[in-house]
């Protein structure tokens, strides 16, 4: 063979084993890709499911959709390729996890969550109603302010009229937790359900982070070292990548004021439901 032609297949064999070799090296699987989530945090609004996604993105095996998604109650018709789109991208070990607190709600979405991972693990976080509801109006009030609408009346006209509680008036029926849970248990195994005490996570984050962490059958990790209690914001925070990191203003904001006589007459009215939902979830809170 010529001398010039067997050169230059010699040096094309060497850049070729070379190539080879460096692809080899690569581990395909190890790689960060996009998937759907094994876990969605689907409600309860205003219970505390931005800290609860927050402290589990401390995980290691956790990567968290950053925005709330609403892939299953308002934008199923972008289809599942923009629902992946959405997704953290994850090394091989982990897990994504998303946020939509309106998906406890809605009445689509436990049929479409099963409909595309039927084995998927429910997170769901309740506080006491009373309170929920006053946070929810707050928010609603606030927003309205922010863009300048007109002003909201006061929750104690709209939770109650002529004596009767508004039962169908949003912020009041969200608290309703068994008329929603039921559609859930409709469709999933209670098993597939994890309920987490929104108050607790105010008051001890890990002990609720450590259920969270065994039901998804993840290694106990986040521990005292990564959280710590802010006195000025009278919340846990989060100890992240050497950086102190609390949530935004608008958790823990002061609520709007309420008198007594409503806070009492709700109290009444949610305790025959919250009562159903403790026998429906087998399990009572700190609230009746
Ligand atoms: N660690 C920590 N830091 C700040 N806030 C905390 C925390 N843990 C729970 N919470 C409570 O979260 C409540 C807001 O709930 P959500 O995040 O579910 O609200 S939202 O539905 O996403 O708007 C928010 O409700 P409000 O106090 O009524 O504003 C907080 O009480």
């Amino acid at each position: 063979m010529d001398k010039r032609i067997f050169s230059s297949f010699l040096s094309g064999f060497i850049l070729a084993s070379i190539f080879f070799s460096l692809i080899s090296l690569i581990n395909f699987e190890a790689l960060p890709e996009k998937r759907l989530p094994s876990a969605v945090i689907m409600g309860v609004r205003k219970c505390g499911t931005r800290a609860l996604l927050q402290f589990l993105s401390l995980h290691r095996d956790i990567e968290i959709a950053k925005e709330e998604v609403h892939f299953f109650n308002r934008k199923w018709s972008n289809g599942l390729d923009w629902y992946l789109s959405q997704m953290p991208t994850v090394k091989r070990h982990q897990i994504s996890v998303e946020k939509t607190p309106g998906y406890f709600i809605s009445f689509q979405a436990p049929s479409r969550i099963y409909a595309v991972n039927s084995a998927a693990k429910l997170l769901l976080i309740v506080r006491e109603p009373v309170a929920r509801a006053i946070s929810d109006y707050t928010q609603i009030f606030n927003n309205r302010l922010a863009r300048n609408k007109s002003k909201l009346a006061e929750f104690d006209n709209l939770a109650i009229k002529n004596g009767r509680v508004m039962g169908n008036y949003k912020p009041i029926s969200t608290s309703i937790y068994h008329l929603h849970i039921r559609k859930w248990l409709d469709i999933f195994n209670p098993n597939s359900i994890h309920i987490i005490d929104g108050d607790n996570l105010i008051r001890n984050p890990l002990e609720e982070l450590r259920k969270v962490e065994k039901f998804l059958q993840l290694d106990p990790f986040i521990n005292n070292s990564m959280i710590y209690y802010n006195s000025t914001r009278k919340f846990y925070c989060m100890k992240k990548d050497s950086k102190n990191i609390c949530l935004g203003s608008t958790k823990g904001r002061s609520h709007r004021p309420v008198t007594n006589q409503t806070i009492e007459t709700l109290k009444k009215f949610y305790y025959p439901h919250n009562k159903e939902f403790f026998k429906i979830v087998n399990r009572t809170f700190s609230w009746n």
